[in-house]
């Protein structure tokens, strides 16, 4: 469904990413009618260039590997991954870059979509602008929100100035994700998630990476332990690391062979050559370029959130009244799965408070629970109205080999939060069911107690499949379970997760 006129809508959400699908569909469930606007593709940056693209490139590497560590089938694996099924595969996870089935999914959900880009032109009101149908002016219609208006806009990579490098030829995630020619060779500038991952994907597709990072670790904002290991497996892998270094300038070098190449001299004084250069330096709120100026917000300050999600206007804190925002946008946490976690809270909030008196809207309560209106507002922290998760336990997996699984607070971070903890950890290959899974089966894992309260604040685990052990953890963290409950949540054997079994002993139980 489109629109061509101008129009108006009980709520109006901005961007149709994972995360603004999500808000949408919650924020009708009280009967609000509802319109999303979106420039690109349905789906955002998760569906075409970010989560899934990435995740059907490490899949093949991450299955051989496994194959690899267990005799029996090793011997059956003689020769290497071949690019042209990978790609293949990925492609179909993409949908070749086409939308229809989202926007199957948005007509289902009886939310409207209207095509185009968003700027606010005061509260509540904005223009969309969609490029021409041929060679027409570009179409622009007036959009206007009685009640609500949510952002989902998502995030920009951020491209720092390199002297020498043109930024429209280097690659961010974007180019990385969707290859097609699988260059020779890649240097990747950062040390973060997108880094290892594409590090990871590229060197399985054969191709020679060389990542500069500028930090003394990679993955910085993980336990050092999780960035020391995935640095060893890149390493084994033919990874050429430079830690504690920075591109200082590029220059091209001409051909070689078919192909062109830049050269990146490093503060170390040294340089490499390479077909192409990927920026992995991180993303920012995409927060520019959609008038927030126009309703009195400062385009280039991240934008303040409540709980509720509702955007507060600085300096005095005062909520807007009618403008919620919810993922990459917000800067709280880039990630998909919390992202839409914080759009189904913007989303019930929105029903609540503006949709009719009495309404049930969504959530939990039998008939004889109050209406959504009366729970928003009497609504406390883990109620669903609010967001709370997003500040202690907001759980991550980084999809390298090793895979890195964490939730809530590293050791630092807990300390510097002045808790009272300890740090207890357990070498995943000496579980029996770890040991099973691969003859070469490496590992750890680390959870952070409380030493009042007993309680698990944040669990980082690093090994094949560790994504699989971390929701456990997410709830024990969300839940505040103590240990001495835990002690009774029994893992089956032989199972990973039988390390949760000796976490507890060596916690003294
Ligand atoms: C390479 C890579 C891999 C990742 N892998 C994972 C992963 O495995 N798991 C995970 O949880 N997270 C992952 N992430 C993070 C994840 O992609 C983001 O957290 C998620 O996409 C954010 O969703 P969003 O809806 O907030 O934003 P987006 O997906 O960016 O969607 C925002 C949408 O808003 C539209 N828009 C913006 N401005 C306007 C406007 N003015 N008018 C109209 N439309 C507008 C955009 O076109 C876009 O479609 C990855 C990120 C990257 C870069
Ligand atoms: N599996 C996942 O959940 C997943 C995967 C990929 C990306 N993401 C999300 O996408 C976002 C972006 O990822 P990212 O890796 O780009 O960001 P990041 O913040 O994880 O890492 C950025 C890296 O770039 C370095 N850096 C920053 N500025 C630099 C500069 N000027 N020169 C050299 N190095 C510089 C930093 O030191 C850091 O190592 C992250 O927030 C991440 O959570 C998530």
């Amino acid at each position: 469904m489109s629109a061509s006129t101008d129009q108006t809508f009980d709520v109006v959400v901005i961007g149709a990413g994972a995360v603004g699908e999500n808000t949408a569909e919650r924020a009708g469930r009280t009967g609000l009618s509802v319109a999303v606007v979106e420039d690109a593709l349905v789906g955002g940056e998760c569906s075409y260039w970010a989560c899934m693209p990435s995740k059907a490139l490490l899949r093949p590497g991450a299955a051989l590997a496994a194959a690899r560590g267990v005799p029996g089938v090793a011997e059956m694996l003689t020769g290497e991954l071949d690019p042209a099924p990978v790609l293949a595969r990925r492609d179909t996870f993409t949908s070749h870059w086409h939308d229809d089935s989202q926007v199957s999914w948005l007509e289902g959900a009886g939310i409207t979509l209207i095509r185009g880009r968003a700027r606010f032109t005061g509260p509540r009101t904005m223009t969309v602008t969609a490029p021409a149908d041929g060679d027409g002016s570009p179409l622009t219609t007036t959009v206007t929100a009685r009640h609500a208006v949510i952002l989902a806009t998502g995030s920009t990579p951020v491209v720092p100035a390199i002297d020498g490098l043109d930024p429209s030829e280097v690659w961010t995630s974007r180019e990385a994700t969707s290859v097609t020619d699988v260059p020779a060779s890649l240097a990747i500038v950062g040390g973060g998630v997108v880094a290892v991952e594409m590090a990871t994907a590229l060197t399985d597709l054969g191709t020679r990476v060389t990542v500069v990072a500028r930090g003394d670790r990679l993955l910085t904002s993980s336990e050092p332990f999780a960035g020391e290991a995935v640095a060893a497996a890149l390493t084994d892998l033919g990874v050429d690391i430079r830690l504690g270094t920075e591109v200082t300038r590029a220059t091209a070098t001409g051909e070689t062979g078919t192909r062109t190449a830049t050269r990146l001299h490093l503060s170390d004084g040294s340089t490499v050559v390479v077909e192409k250069v990927l920026v992995a330096t991180g993303r920012r709120p995409a927060t520019t370029d959609i008038g927030l100026d126009a309703v009195g917000l400062d385009p280039e300050k991240p934008l303040a959130v409540d709980d509720a999600m509702e955007v507060l206007v600085e300096p005095d804190g005062a909520g807007t009244g009618w403008l919620f925002a919810a993922g990459d946008v917000t800067g709280r946490a880039a990630t998909t799965h919390q992202g839409k976690y914080e759009g189904r809270v913007a989303g019930d909030v929105v029903a609540a408070r503006f949709g009719p008196e009495g309404a049930r809207g969504p959530g939990p309560g039998g008939p004889d629970a109050p209406d959504a209106r009366t729970r928003e507002r009497s609504a406390a922290r883990w109620s669903q109205f609010r967001a709370s998760a997003d500040h202690r336990a907001v759980p991550q997996v980084v999809f390298t080999r090793p895979e890195v699984s964490s939730v809530g607070l590293t050791e630092q971070q807990a300390r510097d939060a002045g808790l009272a903890i300890r740090t207890i950890r357990y070498d995943l290959a000496s579980v029996a069911g770890a040991s099973l899974v691969s003859d070469d089966y490496a590992g750890t894992a680390q959870l952070i107690v409380t030493t009042d309260t007993r309680v698990i604040v944040g669990a980082t685990f690093v090994g094949p499949d560790a994504a699989e052990l971390l929701h456990a953890a997410t709830i024990a963290v969300v839940g505040e379970v103590p240990l001495d409950r835990l002690w009774h949540a029994v893992p089956a054997y032989p199972t990973v997760s039988e390390v949760w079994l000796r976490l507890l002993e060596e916690a003294g139980l």
